[in-house]
């Protein structure tokens, strides 16, 4: 196997979310849980997105795992290696941005690795190195209450800066309105000048197409979906690859008992469980109880495998800011997230064990979780549920799977992903 493309994602709802993007635009594309196995049997693609979940471990670990995954897409010939970091560039002043691109960067022998999470279909835009949310900076959105990594700056240069051993310069609009030899010329200056790093302004989908054209330059670049798809098309274009059908038959219907897990606390998955109400049992954990040491997580499996019979169920721990902050303050941040995590994997863990064969996951951190747990060792890409958000099938055993960035998919995503998932 040969790669054009090799991606290493820090979270695994961001590796399918790129997954998505690449196979839309003609790359036969298969996730990876982990670097594989040498013995991973993968079908032939033009690119492999390997999942890890660093985007909230110290940064040295973070980065160790990062140069494994990139020592296993070197070795099948990636062309490229894109670092797949959030659309919100979710990430603290400890990291892990950072500290792995400039590893990555310099590992590969590069002077400067070009950086944009921009993703404008689904509104995320970057003009002179501020990252916008819709139409709001940054740090005035949902996000500057994220549990794990409160995103309370939206000038991108200032945040990447803060965490990283070189430089950080800017390539703004008006350089990637002159194409992509403008922007390499801005590249290699701002090497010049010392810097490691360059945050790229990107607003329209033609900005992507310029900046992945410059990437593809390079060995190593750091970007959300958007970038993936700019080095997609300019792969695409430079006849590196040949295009593929976008919707590769993924395999009979699985059928069987589905559920749904929500760990998720962005203001879109808060609204989107809200409607599942109406189409299916919830049942919402209690994480005082269940940090208190109560077997929050046996209650709540009983309670789904007594109803999985009669239709799917939801499961969720997602709460407001007010909330999130409430619980974090009594029992601490990262033992909170740790132990809500370990819950949802082991009611994930406990409905497959009982003929559950059609999952739904909202949360990066959650899906890691349950992922994990559940042992899973790679994924084909199947039809876009949402924007950023695809089917996903297991390549060890018949399951269909969701991974739901937490800021992604429609009000009605959970009935949306079901429908999906045959
Ligand atoms: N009610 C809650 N209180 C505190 N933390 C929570 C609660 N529910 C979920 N969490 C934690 O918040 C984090 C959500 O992160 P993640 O799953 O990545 O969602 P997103 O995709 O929205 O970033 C996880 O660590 C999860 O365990
Ligand atoms: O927003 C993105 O780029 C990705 O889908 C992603 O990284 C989402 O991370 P989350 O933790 O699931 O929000």
């Amino acid at each position: 196997m040969t790669l054009a493309l090799g991606c290493i994602a820090d979270d695994y709802t961001g590796a399918s979310d790129l997954a998505n993007t690449l196979t839309k635009a003609g790359l036969r594309t298969v996730q990876t849980i982990g670097v594989p196995a040498d013995d991973l049997a993968l079908p032939e693609v033009d690119a492999v997105v390997v999942s890890l979940k660093s985007r909230s471990i110290p940064a040295g670990e973070a980065v160790a795992r990062s140069r494994e995954a990139a020592a296993w897409l070197n070795a099948r010939g990636a062309g490229h290696l894109l670092f797949k970091v959030c659309s919100t560039f979710d990430s603290t002043d400890a990291g892990n941005i950072g500290p792995v691109t400039d590893a990555l960067r310099e590992d590969a022998g590069e002077a400067i690795a070009l950086v944009t999470p921009a993703f404008p279909e689904t509104a995320r835009t970057v003009y002179l190195g501020h990252l916008f949310v819709g139409m709001v900076p940054l740090a005035e959105s949902p996000l500057k209450d994220h549990p794990l990594n409160p995103m309370r700056d939206s000038n991108l240069v200032r945040v990447l800066a803060r965490q990283s051993r070189a430089g950080v310069g800017l390539i703004d609009l008006a350089t990637v309105a002159q194409g992509a030899e403008a922007v390499g010329a801005r590249l290699d200056a701002l090497a010049r000048e010392g810097k490691g790093a360059a945050i790229a302004d990107a607003v329209l989908d033609r900005d992507l197409a310029v900046l992945g054209a410059a990437a593809l330059t390079r060995k190593v670049s750091t970007g959300a979906s958007g970038l993936g798809l700019g080095l997609a098309r300019a792969l695409v274009a430079a006849g590196r690859v040949a295009p593929a059908a976008a919707t590769a038959d993924l395999g009979p219907a699985i059928g069987g008992p589905a559920a749904c897990l929500a760990g998720s606390c962005s203001q879109a998955t808060l609204g989107q469980i809200a409607r599942a109400e109406a189409a299916m049992p919830v049942r919402r954990l209690d994480p005082a109880r269940l940090l208190a040491g109560e077997d929050e997580a046996g209650a709540a499996l009983a309670w789904a495998l007594e109803r999985i019979g009669d239709g799917p169920v939801l499961i969720a721990s997602s709460a407001g800011p007010e909330d999130v902050a409430a619980v974090q303050a009594r029992y601490g941040r990262d033992a909170a997230g740790h132990a809500i995590e370990a819950a949802m994997a082991r009611i994930a863990e406990g409905l497959v064990a009982h003929g559950v064969r059609r999952l739904v996951v909202a949360g990066g951190e959650t899906s890691g979780a349950v992922v994990d747990r559940l042992g899973l060792p790679a994924f084909r890409v199947g039809p876009e549920i949402a924007a950023g958000v695809p089917v996903l099938r297991t390549t060890d055993r018949d399951m269909w799977l969701a991974l739901k960035s937490g800021n992604f998919g429609g009000p009605d995503f959970f009935a949306d992903a079901l429908r999906l998932m045959p």
